[in-house]
């Protein structure tokens, strides 16, 4: 599927080698910090890390300069301290000129480790902080995403975007950040101290420097290219492992463990091959820079030897140049290091922002208002609908609906039918608006829905699935998903209109027994049973049954339907089903065919009447199995 941002998938796919424009390049470095930006929530914790920093830095640089004193010292070249000006506080002058150099060093050590401690803490408040933002900010953008989207999706690749990739930015933030900003300043810092002691020596490190650069910047680009690519295998890898969970049974029942297990050992070798070209680039990488180091070390050494021995600096500055250029190179190692990660972390906001970017197309507007409370007078006017593409350039949408025009009074119920395919599903989930028509309009009490906020439209709106889904959380909770604060009364009083409290009863903990996420220690019907508690205690005016006793047993189904007569009483209530049963209690049959109302009326007319509905009715009542009638889609005279 193409997305909002298709660039990133071309890039993955142009010939090895090829590097991308330097100025996309640049925008992506751009987009990613925008999306710190963007979500980092208060400045304070990034002011402090980075003045941490700085003092980190900055003490760093001094490490040097008691150590070169003291060479100087012992050759004879420098002073004493308190020759340097020191008062005495020892008798032994030597003595105390070394203790104080020594102090120096653990006092610029300590000051530095404790800068570099605070900068983490500070910096981990700051990453931590965004990453809960970001991580909150998509799902709430994944909760309002049309259907389209969520139709088209891999759970397991989505999974990933919003705790892997956000992870990676978090982490980027925690500690790559500090890496970076404080070997940069490192970098600079002993560069400027190196040229006001001798330009020479600094010559040669701004010679390294470019080449540095070039170097860092070849095996980033390789890096950045490859984590991508490691990222999406991270994607795929979830999707499958998701995918498997989720058709556990249908896995084990057909027995094709090993083709799912084949796949996905595929693409965990093509992520792990991924995972070892990053781990070989980063030891090419720091092979070609340990023998960069050897050299400039070597260049300022012979160097420094020539202008020793001429007289112009003494062994101690000797010994300073050594340990600048060594502090060059320590933080050039680590921002190339974590440039590779400016790569992931490039990988991962692209794969964020992808989401983040999608608008949700069925949502609210500056007009919307709170819907009154309704009557359930349900109008379809000329509604025509299609599923469409999210995107222009995919196959163009067909058309499932055509012109549908009807309406159920307050109470009335509708029943739907017609062959698989027909487009009575399609119906129903215009009615809460899971999708938006193409043209026409749905009204309830005359209004038009998309007049309403979401919220106070689907608060008025039940729905009852054929797959009835429960979530973790106990039985009570489950009945009362929606509802803030229930009333155990009111929870139990629905479970007994849903012919669902006695099998409560008999659970271990009663309605206090923790579902799993797919409740499979409960049966088909009583599952369903459930989720018409769960529609008893919203009473909302507007109810859709969508299949709801299809693969009961015909006992479960009595049961459910029993439930269901009592819950749609003075409700106006769409009923889609294959079930003679259940479609009876309706006022009114649509017969859908191919996205049109082809035949309309009440069920006892209808069965008079030659036509689709009569064929249906006839022969279920023929096989003399009430509630188990064929399914018109394959037996049916469709
Ligand atoms: N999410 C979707 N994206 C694209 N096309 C879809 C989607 N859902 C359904 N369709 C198509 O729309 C048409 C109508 O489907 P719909 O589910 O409304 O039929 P139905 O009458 O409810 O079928 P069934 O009785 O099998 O549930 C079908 O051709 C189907 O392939």
């Amino acid at each position: 599927m193409s997305s909002v941002d298709t660039k990133p998938e071309r890039r993955l796919e142009e010939p090895p080698g090829r590097e991308p424009a330097p100025a996309r390049r640049r925008s992506d470095t751009v987009r990613a910090f925008a999306l710190i930006r963007r979500f980092h929530g208060s400045n304070a914790p990034f002011v402090l890390g980075f003045l941490m920093l700085v003092f980190e830095a900055l003490t760093a640089i001094l490490e040097p300069f008691p150590i070169a004193y003291a060479v100087d010292y012992v050759t004879g070249r420098k002073p004493s301290l308190r020759e340097a000006g020191l008062p005495a506080f020892l008798a032994n002058e030597r003595v105390e000129t070394v203790l104080v150099l020594g102090l120096a060093i653990i006092l610029i050590a300590a000051v530095n480790k404790g800068a570099d401690s605070l900068s983490e803490v500070f910096l981990a408040r700051g990453g931590r902080t965004l990453g809960y933002n970001v991580r909150v900010t998509m799902y709430d953008r994944l909760q309002k995403l049309p259907m389209a989207f969520h139709d088209k999706r891999r759970t397991g690749d989505v999974l990933t975007r919003v705790t892997g990739d956000v992870l990676v930015v978090e982490e980027f933030v925690v500690a790559s950040l500090s890496n970076i900003v404080a070997s940069a300043l490192l970098l600079v810092g002993s560069f400027v101290v190196l040229l006001t002691r001798s330009p020479e020596v600094a010559l040669i490190a701004l010679v390294v420097v470019p080449v540095l650069a070039l170097v860092a910047n070849w095996f980033s680009l390789r890096l950045k290219r490859v984590s991508k690519e490691q990222r999406s295998k991270e994607g795929d890898l979830a999707s499958t492992a998701q995918e498997m969970l989720s058709s556990i049974r249908l896995v084990q029942s057909y027995g094709r463990g090993h083709v799912d297990l084949e796949n996905f050992s595929k693409q965990s070798d093509q992520s792990m091959r991924a995972s070892l070209r990053i781990a070989t680039i980063q030891a090419q990488f720091s092979f070609v820079i340990a023998v960069l180091e050897g050299l400039t070390i070597a260049g300022v050494l012979w160097l420094s030897f020539w202008l020793v021995d001429r007289g112009s600096i003494s062994p101690g500055t000797l010994v300073l140049f050594v340990m600048l250029i060594q502090n060059m190179f320590k933080p050039s190692r680590k921002i190339v290091s974590e440039w590779y990660k400016v790569g992931k972390l490039i990988a991962s906001t692209e794969r964020i922002e992808e989401l983040l970017e999608r608008q949700p197309t069925v949502t609210d507007t500056l007009l919307s208002k709170p819907a009154p409370a309704l009557e359930g007078r349900l109008a379809f006017h000329d509604v025509t609908f299609s599923y469409r593409p999210e995107h222009e350039e995919e196959a163009e949408s067909r058309v499932v609906l055509h012109d549908i025009t009807f309406s159920a009074a307050p109470g009335e119920v509708v029943a739907l039918i017609g062959p698989s395919g027909a487009g009575k599903s399609s119906i129903a989930q215009l009615i809460p608006r899971l999708y938006d028509p193409d043209s026409g309009t749905v009204t309830i009490d005359g209004m038009d829905v998309r007049d309403f906020t979401l919220a106070s439209l689907r608060g008025q709106v039940s729905l009852v699935l054929q797959e009835t889904l429960l979530l973790t959380g106990t039985v009570a909770e489950n009945i009362a998903y929606g509802i803030d604060d229930p009333d155990p009364a009111r929870v139990e009083e629905a479970a007994r209109l849903a012919n669902a409290h006695e099998f409560i009863e008999e659970l271990p903990r009663g309605y206090d027994t923790v579902l799993g996420e797919r409740a499979a220690t409960l049966s088909g019907g009583q599952r369903q049973r459930l989720a018409i508690a769960r529609a008893f205690i919203r009473r909302a005016p507007v109810l859709v049954l969508d299949e709801p006793t299809t693969g009961l047993d015909p006992e479960a189904a009595a049961q459910v339907t029993e439930a269901l007569r009592s819950l749609i009483d003075g409700t106006t209530t769409i009923i889609i089903s294959h079930d003679v049963d259940l479609v009876s209690c309706a006022d009114r049959i649509l017969v859908i065919n191919d996205g049109r109302i082809v035949q309309e009326g009440p069920p006892q007319v209808l069965a008079r009447t030659s036509g689709p509905y009569a064929d249906l009715f006839g022969r279920a009542t023929a096989a003399g199995t009430p509630g188990a009638a064929p399914t018109p889609g394959r037996e049916g005279p469709w």
